[in-house]
């Protein structure tokens, strides 16, 4: 048998796709794999914030295409990057143990964000670390930083900017921990939904491939991920949103914590949950619900209105 997986080109997703390689290679030596790089238009456009852009599922929609077409058997992403809604006859067949969900501090010259000097500028494209750094900082010159990895390291090197935020799931997979100079709490910057799981996407109907993926799911990281992505679909968020969504799990109960903003981050609503873990979906509807009446629904319809 063969497995031909999906991904797209960057290192990062390289590396992933090597990982699940690598996995189902010990698991099931048999099996011969193919890794097939994809581009995606998350890709090609490397000059304008993904909140600009608009639409959703930047980095997957071509991978979901070429699944449906055949041309590949597993897709593996960034959970993060993965819409919550999926073409007919495709879902996710397996959640991965969960990386450090965190985002991360990169800077040349300081060793923290506390430490950054008044008006220091921050390199960051995402709304949700644009808004969580104001409420800490509200003095620093938050500026514009998009692509892979590897280009947003550079540009901070190069002196474009004071400091930049990462995933550190991302880092630590590339072996970049070294760059980091700060591990942002959780509590100052709320990681996004699904930050620091891959997920793999199949045919549904491809029971053979199935059979052999599914045994890489992780149970937890799969209860964690249904609670956040119930959340962001519930408020229908994408990256024109400023939104994170945060779970855990602790001695059998799942926590979940969830954060809106308009862009000025004046309006800011979070709130949490708790409940069991066969209620991961409902509490991350409920979670949503609740935001939504105490003043979010405003705030998103406001934002979707501008596009
Ligand atoms: N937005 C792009 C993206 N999608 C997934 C990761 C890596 C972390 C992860 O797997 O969640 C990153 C980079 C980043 O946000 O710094």
């Amino acid at each position: 048998m063969k497995i031909r997986i999906g991904t797209r080109g960057s290192k990062l997703a390289l590396w992933q796709a090597n990982f699940v390689a690598s996995k189902l290679k010990k698991h099931f030596p048999e099996i011969e794999i193919e890794i097939i790089k994809i581009k995606t238009k998350g890709d090609k456009i490397l000059d304008v914030p993904l909140a600009k852009i608009g639409g959703k599922g930047l980095f997957v929609k071509e991978i979901e295409d070429a699944l449906l077409k055949n041309e590949i058997d597993i897709a593996v992403h960034s959970l993060k990057d993965v819409p919550t809604y999926f073409p007919d006859g495709l879902g996710l067949t397996a959640i991965m143990e969960r990386e450090d969900p965190r985002d991360a501090f990169l800077s040349v010259k300081y060793n923290s964000l506390n430490e950054l000097p008044k008006g220091a500028s921050v390199g960051t494209s995402s709304l949700r670390r644009k808004v969580q750094l104001k409420l800490k900082r509200s003095d620093l010159n938050i500026k514009d930083l998009r692509g892979n990895v590897d280009t947003r390291i550079r540009k901070l090197e190069e002196g474009q900017y004071d400091a930049i935020i990462l995933a550190y799931a991302g880092l630590k997979r590339l072996g970049l921990e070294n760059k980091v100079k700060q591990i942002l709490d959780i509590d100052i910057m709320l990681p996004a939904v699904a930050q620091g799981f891959l997920a793999i996407e199949t045919r549904l109907e491809d029971k053979k491939t199935n059979n052999i993926i599914s045994t890489l799911n992780h149970k937890e990281s799969e209860i964690r991920a249904k609670a956040e992505r119930a959340f962001l679909k519930t408020l229908e968020g994408g990256c024109q949103v400023p939104l994170a969504g945060y779970s855990e799990i602790k001695d059998g109960k799942l926590y979940l914590t969830g954060f809106i903003s308009d862009l000025e981050a004046k309006r800011v609503f979070k709130d949490k949950i708790s409940g069991n873990l066969e209620e991961a979906e409902d509490l991350g509807i409920n979670l949503a619900k609740n935001l939504l009446e105490k003043g979010a629904k405003e705030v998103l319809e406001e934002l979707y209105s501008e596009e």
